[in-house]
């Protein structure tokens, strides 16, 4: 591919232009995230071709902001009729680390013109010693999942521990590390870095990660092409397994069956075997008694719900990367606010970032509670009236069944208000709901108790701090 310099300038200026229209319409975290790492690499019978460092990303980028691309592209240079994203690393440096005994082998230096998306695979004595092994098998891996962009806390800092262990140790230094907690925690976030971190640390090791989902429909292929021999090889010729989710293979007994000998060849051999799920191995229904008790053999780490402080930390990291400005009184906000899990903690701060780039607004608290009213809305209702009496009670060291007597002497009547103005301010029932729930009491006197507690909020500032010690530890 010869180009002309006049016809490289105009498709370099071309290319930026596109650049900056993507960036404005997808706004900057988008961009810094997966646009900005695009590279022109030519532009050869109307066929423009990038080229991205990861099959994650080229496979992103395709299904997420392909069309627009090209739509740009053309309004930009009408003869272009086609974008052809390729990734720069081999098929051993994407998937396995293992067989190649060495990765990226960049292709594309001199232009795409030899080969289209294919390309990325072609054959080369790398890929070729990979056959064996299909490299299929492991699940692309984020590579915005990273340990130094995991925020460690208490509740992950066991787990957090333990993965770097996995990723530096030259040995197995337990097997298997089991990680477990609840939805949206980081699991996959430290399995992928795990996997990244080895595969850049030890090219020369197999691993291969994938979900318990993809290793049961890969077992049914399997039987189905009676062809389990290969199956069975594969997965233990790696030296490490890494399995996501494996609360999945529940009460599939086949392929719970395949993979506990599968599990047990590897340990035997003195493989790494590194598992995630939603519960520990005690806890997991429609796992056999055997397979839990060898799964909890090794180190079992939980990653427990986040709390306040781990919820700042993780959003003005976040924040920080995304180069987003955001007053700490936002992040605060958030931070108390939005306690399910990590997920939606982040959805909350793209979206307003989004919101911000998109109306050229700045945030500020009124914006966050508009542009997030439905999160906060839910996160909300995750307290409830029954939470917010038994803590109250703890608190203020009187009976749970207080909350519901009749009794009005001021030591149990000052606490049940308190109960009451926080039910008001953190759930979404009503005052007659409210009222119900405090022993059947009229919706008035939740209103006298929520005017009360504010009036004495102002006045005695020990009492204020106490309501509002009560109400972060409530929400999280
Ligand atoms: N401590 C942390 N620091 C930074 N980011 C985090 C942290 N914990 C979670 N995240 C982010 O939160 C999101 C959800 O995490 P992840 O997908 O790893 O959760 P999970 O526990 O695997 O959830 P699921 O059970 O739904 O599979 C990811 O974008 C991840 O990067």
């Amino acid at each position: 591919m010869n180009l002309g310099g006049a016809m490289e300038q105009r498709l370099s200026a071309q290319w930026a232009r596109v650049r900056a229209r993507m960036r404005s319409e997808f706004g900057e975290t988008a961009f810094q995230s997966w646009l900005k790492p695009l590279t022109f690499k030519g532009f050869h019978n109307g066929v423009v071709h990038l080229l991205v460092p990861t099959r994650f990303m080229q496979n992103w980028i395709e299904s997420q902001y392909g069309d627009r691309l090209l739509e740009l592209w053309r309004s930009e240079n009408p003869s272009v009729t086609a974008i052809d994203v390729v990734h720069s690393a081999t098929s051993s440096a994407s998937h396995s680390a293992g067989h190649s005994g060495g990765h990226s082998a960049t292709h594309g230096a001199s232009g795409f013109s030899a080969h289209g998306r294919d390309g990325a695979a072609a054959p080369s004595a790398n890929t070729d010693a990979l056959n064996s092994f299909d490299a299929g098998l492991c699940a692309p891996l984020d590579p915005r999942f990273r340990f130094d962009n995991f925020i460690v806390g208490k509740p992950n800092e066991l787990a957090f521990a333990a993965a770097r262990r996995v990723a530096e140790a030259d040995n197995v230094p337990f097997n298997p590390l089991f990680l477990f907690g609840g939805v949206g925690l980081g699991k996959t976030h430290l399995m992928h870095a795990i996997a990244a971190q080895l595969r850049e640390s030890a090219p020369e090791k197999r691993v291969l990660y994938l979900s318990a989902e993809k290793f049961m429909y890969q077992f049914i292929r399997a039987l189905r092409y009676k062809d389990t021999m290969a199956f069975k090889e594969q997965f233990r010729s790696v030296d490490v397994l890494m399995i996501d989710d494996v609360q999945f293979i529940a009460g599939k007994d086949n392929t719970q069956e395949e993979f506990f000998h599968t599990f047990n060849a590897l340990v035997d051999q003195n493989r790494q075997v590194v598992i995630s799920a939603d519960k520990s191995p005690a806890e997991l229904e429609g796992i056999e008694d055997r397979m839990k008790s060898r799964l909890g053999w090794g180190l079992v780490a939980e990653i427990h719900s986040t709390t306040y402080e781990l919820r700042l930390g993780i959003l003005q990291s976040k924040a920080e990367q995304m180069s987003a400005d955001i007053p700490p009184k936002v992040l605060e906000f958030l931070a108390h606010k939005i306690t399910s899990n990590v997920r939606e903690l982040e959805g909350a701060l793209n979206r307003l970032v989004a919101y911000a780039n998109l109306v050229g607004r700045s945030i500020t608290l009124e914006t966050a509670q508009e542009v997030l009213h439905d999160l906060l809305r839910a996160n909300d209702r995750r307290v409830t009236i029954e939470e917010i009496q038994k803590r109250v009670a703890e608190h203020f060291n009187v009976k749970l069944s207080e909350m519901h007597s009749a009794r009005r002497s001021r030591g149990i009547a000052r606490p049940r208000q308190v109960a009451m103005y926080l039910s008001k301010q953190l759930t979404a029932r009503s005052l007659p709901e409210i009222g119900r729930k405090f022993g059947g009491r009229d919706h008035t006197t939740v209103m006298h108790a929520v005017r009360k507690v504010d009036e004495l909020k102002q006045s005695d500032s020990s009492f204020a701090e106490d309501v509002e010690l009560l109400r972060r530890m409530l929400e999280g």
